[in-house]
């Protein structure tokens, strides 16, 4: 069911040390920061030859990464993100095996303009997953 790995997600305390060191020290091309209100971060994507890092930083009192953040400082990997064909027959097929999809259940509009949900962690190894249609 699942496809491309399409981001891994890496939240941040410092947005621009992050995207600087990513441009300078590692020589990768990085896009600019855009708010994405509707999901409470701020983003910057990292582009590579086979896949994207997403670098968040919090956006509003209630953004969904502050807890990640206030547990993990200096930050850490928060999430990967896979595409998928259908993103409502996967998300049936998933809440079938009894995975929780997080927030109402339903897709929200992406950072690339695509339908998204959120998987929880513990039903997953531990790790969030995003999944996207494309
Ligand atoms: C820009 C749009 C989009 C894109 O197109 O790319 C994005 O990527 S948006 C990214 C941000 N949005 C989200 O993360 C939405 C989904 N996330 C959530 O709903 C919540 O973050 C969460 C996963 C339910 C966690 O909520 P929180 O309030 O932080 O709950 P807890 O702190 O109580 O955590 C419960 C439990 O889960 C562990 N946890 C939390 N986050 C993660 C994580 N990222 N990876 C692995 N584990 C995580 C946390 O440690 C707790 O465990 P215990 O301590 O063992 O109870
Ligand atoms: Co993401």
């Amino acid at each position: 069911m699942i496809g491309r790995l399409n981001h891994v997600a890496i939240a941040v305390p410092d947005l621009d040390a992050a995207a600087e060191q990513y441009r300078g020290a590692l020589g990768a091309v990085v896009g600019p920061a855009i708010d994405q209100p509707d999901h409470g971060v701020t983003v910057i994507f990292v582009e590579l030859p086979n896949t994207k890092i997403e670098f968040l930083y919090p956006l509003g009192a209630e953004s969904p990464i502050q807890n990640f953040l206030d547990k993990n400082p200096a930050g850490g990997i928060h999430h990967i993100c896979y595409e998928v064909d259908d993103i409502i027959a996967a998300r049936d097929k998933l809440v079938a095996t009894g995975a929780r999809v997080l927030g109402n259940g339903e897709p929200k509009i992406g950072a690339h303009n695509k339908p998204v949900l959120f998987l929880h962690p513990k039903d997953f190894q531990g790790c969030l997953i995003e999944l996207e249609e494309v």
